[in-house]
């Protein structure tokens, strides 16, 4: 449908604007199944959304691209504080714009407590008077929800995942690719056992039909107030599980890449289950594009997306939500600065350099000539951003004695600070990960 047509929400005599609230444990898919709503041509609905963040704001850069008629970030003090006062306030800012959207999404931050903000609707006289909560979806991770549901927390403390199924009007099994038939069944076993009335739909990527959970009235005062009785008198706790923490840094510079890699290799490795969730935009040196990655658990993903825009100031920013990682918490991001590297170089273009190759001349120590991309490749692929998936390559036990006589013959060439041509017969190429003796030096 063409968005000239507008979706005819308006019905009788309300004519308050439905507003729709995703929650979800974090990495469960609620971004996803935004940016699935957001990119859908057919429902001609005009959307306002509202996302709550981390203490750094990486969602919105995450959500690129889309056609939002109205974007308002909350961004809580603690990642796990209410987002209640913060989304009034939104909430209020889009009374004079409310003529430009048909439709309010809320994507809350995977700690967040849905009751609560669910309350925001009912004891906000103002907001009652022009929005009106619609649903409350949950967005779950099949491959990680067993577990979630199994930690035991400390006394007092609640269990995020069983609140969010709990309040749930709509519960999406998401990541269904991720797990077998058995496993799918057995979690909508628990799920019952915690909401009896939400309806459970299987997806993977979190697709479904927009228009199944946009403005389909299934919140209703009956249910929620049946399944929590104390709803309208809740109070809203802020008791934390003292365990669970986030570290978040934004920071100028730029970043070797090759030090990045076998840095964040070994966090995933060693941390592992215990990383709820990491994400970040990063300025790596000798790139002009955004470096993008995310990850829940031990699935991660990167890749460069845009390009630096002219004259915004190019900074890192990221966040990591887990478990204990309190011990780690300064070593996260003093590895993070580590990698800052100086842009300005060693050595030129066309000087004679030792490169390190490894013993017998294997010269594989880096990259081998079929691998490296002709210059006119290269130009070509930097009209669109360069895909280098951040996998782990460099490992310095493996790295063996020898070095070969080379000529770099190009600078920052996809993040390795040179490319080198190898004076040997057949004129190898080779990448120096990183400006240092240990892989490029002086020739003698
Ligand atoms: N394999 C698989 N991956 C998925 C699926 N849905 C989402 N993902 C991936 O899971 C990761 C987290 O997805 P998001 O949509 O960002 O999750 P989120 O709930 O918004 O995360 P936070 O807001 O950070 O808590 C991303 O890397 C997604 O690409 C799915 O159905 N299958």
């Amino acid at each position: 449908m063409p968005r000239s047509h507008r979706y005819a929400f308006i019905q009788g005599e309300d004519r308050r604007v439905p507003v729709t609230i995703v929650t979800g444990f974090l990495g469960s898919g609620k971004t996803t199944l935004l940016n699935h709503i957001l990119d859908d041509p057919n429902h001609g609905v005009r959307f306002a959304v509202i996302q709550n963040e981390f203490d750094v704001s990486i969602d919105n850069k995450l959500l690129t691209n889309k056609v939002i008629d109205e974007l308002i970030e909350v961004t809580n003090c603690c990642f796990r504080c209410s987002i209640r006062g913060g989304l009034i306030k939104a909430l209020k800012r889009l009374y004079r714009k409310i003529k430009n959207f048909d439709a309010i999404i809320i994507e809350t931050n995977g700690m967040s407590d849905p009751a609560a903000v669910a309350q925001t609707f009912f004891t906000e006289e103002e907001i009652n008077t022009r929005f009106f909560l619609d649903s409350i979806i949950t967005v779950i991770d099949s491959k990680n929800i067993i577990p979630r549901l199994d930690e035991q927390k400390p006394e007092g403390v609640v269990n995020e995942v069983v609140q969010q199924i709990a309040f749930a009007d709509k519960i999406l099994v998401n990541k269904t690719d991720l797990v077998d038939h058995k496993a799918i069944s057995d979690i909508e076993a628990r799920i019952l056992r915690i909401n009896l009335t939400a309806k459970t739909i299987r997806c993977c990527q979190s697709q479904v039909e927009p228009l199944a959970l946009v403005n389909t009235k299934a919140f209703t005062l009956k249910n929620i107030t049946t399944r929590s009785p104390g709803f309208f008198h809740r109070e809203i706790k802020t008791t934390h599980d003292p365990s669970i923490d986030s570290v978040s840094l934004s920071f100028p510079g730029c970043l070797n890449m090759n030090m990045l890699k076998n840095f964040v290799h070994d966090l995933i490795e060693n941390l592992g289950f215990d990383l709820f969730r990491y994400k970040g935009v990063l300025n790596i040196a000798g790139m002009d594009f955004k470096f993008v990655f995310q990850g829940v658990g031990f699935i991660f993903n990167g890749n460069y997306s845009e390009r630096w825009p002219h004259g915004e100031e190019r900074k890192s920013s990221f966040v990591f939500v887990g478990r204990n990682l309190k011990g780690g918490k300064l070593a996260l991001t003093d590895c993070f600065l580590s990698c800052i590297c100086s842009p300005v170089l060693r050595f030129r273009l066309g000087e004679e350099v030792l490169a390190r190759t490894g013993r017998d001349n294997q010269k594989r120590t880096f990259l081998g000539r079929d691998e490296c991309h002709s210059d006119d490749q290269y130009h070509d692929q930097h009209e669109d951003p360069p895909k280098q998936p951040l996998h782990v390559q460099l490992d310095q036990e493996q790295v063996e004695e020898g070095w070969t006589r080379g000529r770099i013959i190009k600078l920052w060439d996809e993040g390795n600070p040179y490319r080198i041509e190898l004076i040997d017969e057949e004129r190898s190429n080779v990448w120096g990960p990183i400006d240092s003796d240990l892989f490029v030096k002086k020739a003698q």
